[in-house]
């Protein structure tokens, strides 16, 4: 059988820059350019030329190799001709393929927001549609709040829709710009305007403001849209966009999808959406989302025992599909809800193989269990958990022993006469029976202790100095005067950039902090191969 072709509209430079928050750089543009074209979408909107510097240099040239490159601009305004509009101007001077005008489809709007009438809207679209191809630019036109305007008045919605189609639009996009409208009224509705613009010329521009942004888009490929807009990790105005790395897998993978439709997204591209979604976030400096659809760090995480059992036994037993086919990976977490199934699949990741009789296992399992109860969270300490497990497996030297520290933090005068607050760490440390003891100043008492740390580990120095703290996070677990502490560390080690956490929990924020730094420092020398 034959598939229908899907094309995918990527908005994430043009609608994703309308993110509270977000704001590309040219070279940004460039970069995301680049992620885009990786994954294979047909069309990549790159901004609003005329609308600030940024975007008009982006468009000074043409920057995708074999995306249509889009550029985004209103119609042109009521009572000017197009060549007396210089936003108009703006969009025909700009180097892209393509031009999505942005087009009032409601007729409150007309009235509202441009002043002007029901006529001369219209006139508005079929002129800018006009020019553009008349320019040789494939144009596409956004009909703005169209879900919203055929509620109030069906036929002015339909009339805006079929003078773009009847100019020369390649695509007439229905967008539901304020995201309220729902997946069975998308359905209907989009099936009544195939009646008047065909199904192949017709688009979907979903906003998430009930969360149904990708399910619209989907109720929109069902009611007979071939175009989809959408942005990476569903950025946009407000609550955002539909989201392109839950939509794509969702397409290629759910057979409802896969078997009648086709897009210009491989199977190798596919594999590659995780790590895209995560380049993206490093370019916008956002933390992802662990528990994204498909590509987050937890979409493939196992929790509850009785869950890992079955999984181990077979993957497809929750799982909805393999996580290899987007690029990410399994993970069957430790804590207070697993059992020997979960160990053992988390130490087979970590290339330790225990028979399921193995005692140890259950004194191990034990010791997560009391632990997690006293407030240790083991699924976000991987470092940690991999020492307490070698531990238990008598795998982990004594490669040192602390055998004292002591933090001052003073509140002072300094020489110039300022009010300073001063943290000085003294720390005593045995390696092979001799004594070492470092004093280091630091920015707060938990900077010094780890200053002075690992400012004498003697043989292991230079192998330490590799390593760095770049998070530090702290949860008081309950309040009152027994509050417990827990302290999480992310360390990386700076030449292979390879990252992972730590864990101390204490009634003193200090001494959680040091058991963290201390297990850091092990894991480094445990990772070193020593
Ligand atoms: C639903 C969407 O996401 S649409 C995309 C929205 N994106 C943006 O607005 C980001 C970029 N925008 C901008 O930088 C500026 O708004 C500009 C440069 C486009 C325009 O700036 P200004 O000329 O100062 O106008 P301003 O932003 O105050 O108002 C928008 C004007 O466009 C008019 N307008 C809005 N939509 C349309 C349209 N589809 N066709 C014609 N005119 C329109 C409004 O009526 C208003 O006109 P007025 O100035 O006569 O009142
Ligand atoms: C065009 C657009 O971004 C919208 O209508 O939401």
């Amino acid at each position: 059988m034959t598939r229908e072709r899907l094309y995918l509209f990527d908005t994430t430079l043009r609608d994703g820059q309308q993110t509270n928050g977000i704001d590309f750089s040219v070279d940004e543009k460039i970069a995301i350019v680049e992620l885009l074209e990786r994954l294979g979408v047909d069309y990549v909107e790159g901004g609003y030329p005329g609308a600030n510097p940024t975007d008009t240099a982006f468009f000074s040239e043409k920057r995708t190799k074999s995306a249509v490159f889009t550029a985004f601009g209103m119609t042109k305004r009521a009572g000017r001709s197009v060549s007396n509009d210089p936003g108009v101007q703006a969009l025909l001077d700009a180097r892209s393929d393509a031009i999505c005008f942005v087009a009032k489809a409601w007729d409150y709007h007309v009235r509202v927001a441009l002043e002007t009438t029901n006529e001369e809207n219209l006139v508005s679209i079929s002129e800018s549609v006009e020019a553009a191809t008349a320019a040789g630019r494939e144009a596409l036109v956004d009909c703005e709040h169209f879900f919203d305007g055929y509620k109030a008045n069906r036929d002015y919605a339909l009339a805006c829709a079929k003078a773009a189609y009847d100019a020369g639009a390649r695509w007439v996009v229905l967008c539901d710009t304020n995201g309220g409208t729902l997946p069975n009224e998308v359905r209907e509705i989009v099936a009544d305007v195939a009646r008047v613009v065909p199904g192949d010329h017709l688009g979907i521009h979903a906003h998430d403001d009930t969360g149904q942004a990708v399910a619209n888009s989907l109720a929109a490929v069902e009611a007979g849209c071939r175009h989809i807009q959408g942005t990476l990790n569903g950025i946009g105005e407000r609550c955002g966009n539909a989201n392109l790395t839950t939509l794509i897998p969702t397409l290629l993978l759910k057979p409802a999808y896969a078997e009648r439709f086709e897009t210009g997204v491989g199977e190798a591209a596919l594999k590659d959406v995780t790590a895209i979604s995560r380049a993206f976030d490093e370019i916008v400096n956002r933390t992802p989302d662990i528990h994204a659809p498909y590509v987050g760090a937890s979409a493939f995480a196992t929790k509850a025992g009785i869950h890992a059992s079955a999984l181990l036994k077979d993957p497809q037993t929750y799982e909805h599909v393999a996580p290899e086919t987007v690029g990410n990976r399994r993970r069957v977490l430790v804590s207070d809800q697993a059992g020997k199934s979960n160990l053992i699949g988390e130490l087979k990741r970590l290339g330790i193989e225990v028979d399921r009789k193995d005692p140890r296992l259950d004194t191990l399992l034990a010791d997560v269990k009391e632990r997690e109860a006293l407030g240790y969270a083991y699924e976000a300490a991987d470092a940690s958990f991999e020492l307490l497990a070698r531990r238990r497996l008598g795998e982990v030297a004594g490669y040192f022993d602390v055998k004292s520290f002591r933090v001052m933090v003073e509140r002072r005068f300094n020489a110039i006469g300022e009010l300073v607050t001063v943290s000085e760490a003294v720390v005593k440390v045995d390696i092979d029976g001799e004594t070492r003891m470092s004093v280091a100043e630091g920015n707060g008492p938990v900077n010094a202790l780890d200053i002075a740390l690992r400012k004498d580990l003697g043989k292991y120095q230079s192998i330490i100095d590799e390593m760095e703290l770049i998070d530090y996070k702290v949860r008081i677990l309950n309040g009152g005067t027994d509050a417990v502490t827990r302290v999480l560390i992310e360390s990386q080690n700076k030449r292979t950039h390879k990252r992972w956490f730590t864990i101390g929990v204490s009634g003193n924020i200090v001494d959680a902090s040091f058991q963290a730094l201390i297990d850091s420092v092990t894991y480094t020398l445990l990772k070193a191969g020593i």
